[in-house]
């Protein structure tokens, strides 16, 4: 792939493989989630989010999808327990969705989609670093939260409220005092697996916790996600829609659950 990546037909999940062969690795994500085949495991702990709204910093259009970036130079932003040990820092979180309601989640359960998927970001504070734990096998740990249409949910729309600043790539602008927790529904059950970034450079460096628990997102709020451009100012214009993986092959990884 001569060009930069990204979700078209020239450039999208299909030829990543030309930069990165690590496409076909073995623990690729996103996966299709089968709950009947998903094992309880019942030395799972409970997941510990304990997040400070203070540390949110900015919102930022990167191109592909938009992220909203905390501080992470101090522990008052954690992910503890669960499928992981130690502590991982809140680094981002940010979504992935479809050009219309029937796509746009990367990980599926059953096969069935979302409308839309949040990740939010964890790094291990084993390593220095974001960016040292960004390619180590056990060096992020990312809860995803599929968002399905129904009413309009409140809790996102300080962040969609913000689009509007950010709508073409590389705008960024000041977002404080929001806390992620808002974010999460009312159960913390959820799947994990070992599997990867899903997006170049597709590190396989994430212990994914999908969050069995929807939350809601109203059909006038995911129209403001498809507001956003891929392209930057004084570009052609492209409607940023359809940033999501297709699923990837197990390859033999069991996934596992935290409830019966
Ligand atoms: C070099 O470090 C990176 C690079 C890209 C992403 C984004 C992404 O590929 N990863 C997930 S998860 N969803 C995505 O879109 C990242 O997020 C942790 C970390
Ligand atoms: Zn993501």
């Amino acid at each position: 792939m001569s060009h930069a990546w990204g979700y078209g037909p020239t450039n999208g999940p299909d030829k990543w493989g030309e930069d990165c062969p690590i496409a076909n690795g073995p623990r690729q994500s996103p996966i299709n989630i089968v709950p009947n085949e998903a094992k309880f495991d019942p030395t799972l702990k409970p997941l510990k989010l304990r997040y400070d709204a203070s540390n949110a910093k900015g919102i930022l259009n990167n191109g592909h999808s938009f992220q909203v970036d905390y501080e992470d130079d101090t522990d008052s932003s954690t992910l503890t327990g669960g499928p992981v040990s130690g502590t991982h820092r809140l680094k981002q979180f940010h979504f992935h969705w479809g050009a219309s309601d029937d796509r746009g989640s990367e990980h599926t359960v059953n096969g069935v989609t979302f409308p839309c998927e949040l990740h939010l970001v964890h790094w291990n504070t084993r390593y220095p670093s974001f960016g040292e734990a960004a390619s180590k096998p056990d060096g992020l740990a990312v809860v995803g939260v599929f968002l399905k249409i129904g009413a309009a949910n409140p809790r996102l729309q300080k962040v969609l409220d913000a689009l509007d600043a950010i709508k073409t790539k590389g705008k960024q602008t000041t977002f404080s005092n929001f806390d992620s927790k808002t974010l999460l529904p009312g159960s913390l059950d959820y799947w994990t697996y070992d599997g990867s970034l899903t997006t170049p450079p597709l590190y396989e460096s994430v212990t994914w916790i999908v969050l069995k628990e929807p939350i809601s997102v109203s059909p006038a709020q995911m129209a403001k996600f498809r507001g956003l451009l891929f392209t930057g100012d004084g570009e052609a214009a492209c409607c940023m829609v359809d940033n999501y993986r297709p699923c990837q092959a197990l390859k033999g990884r069991q996934v596992r659950a935290s409830f019966r």
